[in-house]
């Protein structure tokens, strides 16, 4: 049923113009579910963990699948910007696509109903999200102005109404939320069940802590921006790679005029990952983040970087510079920002023109 909804629906599939992304350490059992929704569409499938271990997916479903020996074959000694046992590894599948759009989601996300009982197409909503402009310059107190059903106010500035185009498109999570480890062990037993019927834009000039469990983006955009940062395996912090991604996407999408969007859809989010594995991994970022955020709140980037990579590769000098003094970690986190442009240069040379410079 869900799949001739889907053929009825108006917006476009862009099947051919969407990957969806996939870090896996466990199975893909999921994809059943999700199959009305997913099958038309390529999967990147990045297997983290052990190389050796068989990842099954389900019948009827095109893919690619790369473990860590694919990532180190690939990319040589640039692998070293892609973390191992983190889902931050989820990036190498933002990097070896050739698709203009790209949603990933987590192994553990099922498919959500509204408040109707009718399943969500959380993929559907996040194209309408990424199709339709973004309103960083002026906030609409009706929310997504361009969503049926609503406007701009009045008051609304007719010279802002067209709007920007939109990169980022972040989605929610009923039952389990992405609560970090302390929230999480003196609120053990809270579940989101608040559906909110709403996508609003991220004004210009504001972070927001971006998870990457069901998000969608515009690779073209802001794809090089996507480095979810070294975490995992060897590294002094996890659970931060997504919100690291967002801080510097952000503080681009607002240099380039772009927008983000946050809301609609929810997932389910099935499982709470343990809370004291998690203090273990976030606990340095809690309190490395309280001078991360100043730190990207004061970033401004010239205005010769007129490219993603030339961007990010300005924001990796200042990280160095302002960072480093924070925790040698830094130094390497810079260090492997300027890798992953390297890499991603590398595996996209057309985004780079015959003058070395980027589109
Ligand atoms: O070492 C690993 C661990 C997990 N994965 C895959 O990554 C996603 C998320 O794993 P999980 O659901 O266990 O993690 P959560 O604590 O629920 O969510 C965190 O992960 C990030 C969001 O994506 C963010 O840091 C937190 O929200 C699953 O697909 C695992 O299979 C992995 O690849 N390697
Ligand atoms: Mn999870």
């Amino acid at each position: 049923m869900a799949a001739i909804e889907a053929s009825k629906s108006s917006t476009p599939l862009l099947k051919d113009e969407l990957d969806i992304v996939i870090p896996t350490i466990r199975n893909l059992d999921f994809l059943e579910m999700w199959r009305p929704f997913f099958q038309p569409y390529h999967l990147i499938i990045v297997q983290d963990g052990d190389p050796s271990k068989k990842i099954n997916v389900p019948e009827g479903f095109d893919y690619e699948l790369y473990n860590r020996n694919d990532i180190n074959k690939i990319l040589g000694p640039k692998a070293s910007c892609i973390s191992f046992k983190d889902s931050a590894c989820r990036c190498f599948g933002y990097m070896v696509s050739k698709k203009k759009y790209i949603f990933t989601i987590d192994d553990d996300c099922f498919v959500a109903k509204d408040p109707t009982g009718k399943e969500i197409n959380a993929l559907e909503q996040h194209i309408k999200n990424l199709l339709s402009p973004s309103t960083p310059f002026f906030f609409n107190t009706l929310y997504d102005p361009y969503r049926d059903g609503a406007d701009f106010v009045r008051g609304y500035p007719f010279s802002l109404r067209e709007g920007v185009p939109t990169a980022v498109s972040h989605g929610l999570w009923l039952n389990i939320p992405d609560y970090d480890a302390p929230t999480q062990l003196v609120k053990p037993r809270e579940r989101n069940t608040r559906y909110v019927d709403a996508v609003m834009t991220i004004p210009k000039g504001t972070l927001f802590p971006m998870c990457g469990m069901n998000l969608g983006f515009n690779r073209e955009l802001i794809g090089p921006a996507m480095y979810f940062g070294l975490m995992g395996d060897g590294q002094p912090i996890g659970r931060y790679d997504d919100m690291w991604a967002g801080w510097c996407t952000k503080v681009i999408c607002d240099h380039m005029g772009l927008g983000i969007k946050t809301g609609l859809p929810y997932i389910w989010h099935s499982k709470a990952s343990n809370p004291f594995v998690n203090l273990k991994k976030e606990y340095k970022g809690i309190y490395w983040q309280e001078e991360l955020i100043p730190f990207f709140q004061s970033v401004t980037l010239p205005k010769d970087c007129t490219t993603v990579q030339k961007c990010y590769l300005e924001l990796a000098k200042q990280v160095k510079a302002k960072l480093g003094k924070v925790d040698e970690y830094f130094n390497k986190l810079a260090d492997a920002m300027v890798t992953w442009i390297e890499a991603w240069d590398e595996l996209n040379p057309s985004t780079v023109l015959a003058n070395g410079s980027t589109k």
